[in-house]
């Protein structure tokens, strides 16, 4: 993402298009509240063609006195809409003048008292990229790590056709006006390096059979999960060994045979342990992330002939779900930056190093191999890539 260009843009009145290709590229032009004018409205209204909104942070919007609409929660894109307004100044509210001027008004703060609605100025309230990966999300973030006010105007474009979801068309919008073009991905990305949503809140001395550890409780306002450090030793040291361990009760507390889990994070603790200094992050992410009950209906269906991938896939659940941004955000708010990954998933690698994290290197780590465990490390072998030896 080059923040230059993006600014540049703002600054010859220009807005940017943040594009999505998850939800069938919907794309949008945004521009920062606080900069709005008549032109600039202009231009939204005649190339855009879709919904004209200002988007905010959601708890901003209600301590100002903005309401949410009522839902009957049939909207699957969970749209955050609150109530349309104009400015109580304005005129009918419509023109392009009254717009700017209403979206101007709610970016210099004013609260609900000057304004009437319903008006012509949709709000939208973001709740969080962390929590949603939409436009309003999005775009709210942006302003926020270019040092904008948190408020975004935004259209959705729709092509000459009047459709939306063309690609094509966004990129020749994007080249014909000279419009830096975004994906909802790299703004994500970019939050998560530059924000910490995590921070270490207790610690204290854990003995266990594989030595002794130090355990650490985080407050967590990444995705509110309770997930946990173990230590040993100094963790300034660099590269550090870390384990990024997602949870598997059934393997690690129940010592089930059906998969390596539990023998791979005892192995990690007997690692540390030797080594002298280590960490490891305990994830939440119970079935590669889709809880324990899917994870018993997904070995319900492994019981009945599918695989460990299919039986995923059967029950309507991705291969794998896991994020691994929680894990990033855990080691930035340990100061941890350079890794020796303790793993043989290359996703964790991938996704880490994405995320800001410097692996120096993987280290091969294989669990137990067991008669019940084989089929299914055979499986993530082949169709997972992991790098296990059997
Ligand atoms: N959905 C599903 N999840 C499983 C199955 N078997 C194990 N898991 C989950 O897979 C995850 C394994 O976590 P890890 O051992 O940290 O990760 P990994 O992908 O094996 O990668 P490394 O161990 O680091 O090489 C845990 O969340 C388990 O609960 C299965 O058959 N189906
Ligand atoms: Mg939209
Ligand atoms: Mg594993
Ligand atoms: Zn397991």
């Amino acid at each position: 993402m080059n923040i230059k260009n993006i600014i540049k843009s703002f600054e010859l009145n220009k807005p940017i298009i943040i594009w999505d290709e998850k939800k069938e590229v919907e794309a949008d032009f945004v521009f920062p509240a606080e900069m709005v004018n008549e032109e600039i409205i202009n231009f939204f209204v005649k190339k855009g063609k879709g919904l004209l909104c200002l988007a905010s942070e959601e708890d901003y919007l209600l301590s100002q006195g903005f309401f949410k609409l009522p839902t009957n929660n049939l909207d699957t894109l969970k749209t955050n809409y609150f109530i349309t307004v104009d400015y109580i100044s304005t005129n009918t509210g419509i023109s392009t003048k009254d717009r700017a001027i209403t979206i101007k008004k709610i970016a210099t703060g004013k609260n609900i008292s000057e304004f009437k609605y319903p008006g012509h100025i949709q709000l939208l309230g973001s709740i969080g990229i962390n929590n949603r990966k939409g436009h309003t999300e999005t775009s709210v973030e942006l302003m926020k790590f270019l040092g904008y006010k948190p408020f975004s105007v935004l259209i959705e474009i729709l092509d000459k056709n009047g459709d939306s979801h063309n690609y094509e068309y966004i990129k020749s919008i994007s080249s014909k006006y000279n419009i830096p073009l975004i994906n909802v991905e790299e703004i994500y990305v970019e939050a998560i390096k530059k924000q910490l949503y995590v921070k270490p809140v207790a610690e204290a001395k854990l003995p266990t059979k594989y030595g002794n550890f130090k355990i650490i409780g985080f407050e967590n306002n990444f995705d509110n999960k309770e997930h946990f450090a173990i230590y040993k030793g100094d963790l300034k040291k660099e590269p550090l060994h870390v384990r990024i361990h997602s949870e598997c009760v059934t393997g690690d507390v129940l010592s089930s045979k059906k998969c390596d889990c539990g023998s791979q994070l005892h192995l990690a603790m007997q690692k540390i342990n030797n080594i002298g200094d280590g960490l490891i992050i305990y994830l939440r992410q119970e079935g590669r992330d889709i809880g324990i009950t899917n994870k018993i209906r997904a070995y319900e269906l492994q019981d009945k002939g599918l695989d460990t991938v299919e039986a995923n896939l059967e029950i309507g659940m991705p291969i794998d779900n896991r994020n691994y941004a929680i894990a990033a955000q855990i080691l930035k708010s340990l100061d941890i930056k350079n890794i020796i990954l303790m793993t043989n998933n290359p996703d964790k690698v991938y996704q880490l190093k994405k995320y800001g994290i410097n692996v120096i290197r993987e280290e091969f780590h294989n669990g137990e191999i067991t008669k019940e465990n084989n089929y299914y490390l055979k499986i993530k072998k082949t169709k997972m890539n992991h790098k296990i030896k059997l």
